[in-house]
């Protein structure tokens, strides 16, 4: 009997699309007067979270800028790693897709998520977007993302709409955070270097990849059944 191919799911932002990259270049140019966070001093998945912690206002001031039309489809590419995707594509018994959360102001990212990936991985990859709100209901071997707790997103945004930005972002953030509707997903999450996860020690067995020049090809041939 033949093995099952393998699944590989790729996430978009911080590890397919520079979105950090290009937040903080919009906000300088926007908000030229305004305090605002190196991509070095960078900590925390929530971009927003550390913006409302250098003074409140600033929350929505940065959430502006990627709720903006243009800022998802203007995404620079993240070093090597179209030229991983298409490489992927062409093992043999691997599936790849493109695994990415849109945001709850979904009126210009969710479109402009689609057209990112037929202007830069052509057609055959918009075959293979899956959005989701929560990525462990998605069955795979492999979730490469830049997001170092991996939880369903559906109770922060509600915990936002009911009690209120500063109430929520005064509380510990991922208490905030439903665990996802599946406990155990089947996917390994391996950890995609970003500015804002660079420094955190993952406990073992979990692992990273620094980027795209690192070894990925080894960390998916570690994943197929002997
Ligand atoms: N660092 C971030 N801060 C706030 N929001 C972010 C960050 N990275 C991505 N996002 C947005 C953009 C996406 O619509 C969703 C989830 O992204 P994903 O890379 O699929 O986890 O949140
Ligand atoms: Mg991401």
């Amino acid at each position: 009997i033949a093995a099952a191919p393998l699944r590989v799911l790729v996430d978009m932002d911080g590890v397919l699309a520079d979105f950090e990259g290009a937040l903080l270049r919009a906000f300088a140019c926007r908000f030229p007067g305004e305090p605002r966070v190196e991509l070095a001093q960078r900590r925390g998945f929530s971009v927003r979270e550390q913006y409302h912690g250098l003074r409140r206002d600033l929350a929505e001031k940065v959430a502006s800028i990627y709720e903006s039309p243009g800022f998802f489809l203007g995404l620079d590419t993240i070093p090597g790693a179209i030229e991983a995707m298409r490489e992927m594509m062409l093992m043999p018994d691997t599936q790849v897709f493109i695994c990415t959360s849109p945001l709850r102001k979904y009126e210009h990212c969710v479109l402009e998520k689609y057209k990112w990936v037929e202007k830069h991985l052509g057609p055959e990859f918009v075959e293979r977007i899956i959005l989701t709100r929560d990525k462990t209901v998605v069955s795979a071997d492999l979730l490469f993302d830049d997001k170092d707790s991996i939880r369903g997103l559906g109770s922060f945004g509600i915990a936002f709409r009911e009690s209120g930005r500063e109430r929520a972002a005064n509380c510990s953030f991922p208490l905030l955070l439903s665990p996802g509707a599946e406990p155990n997903p089947s996917w390994e999450h391996i950890l995609f270097t970003c500015c804002h996860n660079k420094h955190i020690e993952l406990e073992p067995p979990r692992r990273r990849l620094l980027s795209w020049a690192d070894d990925w090809r080894a960390i998916v041939e570690s994943k197929r059944r002997k």
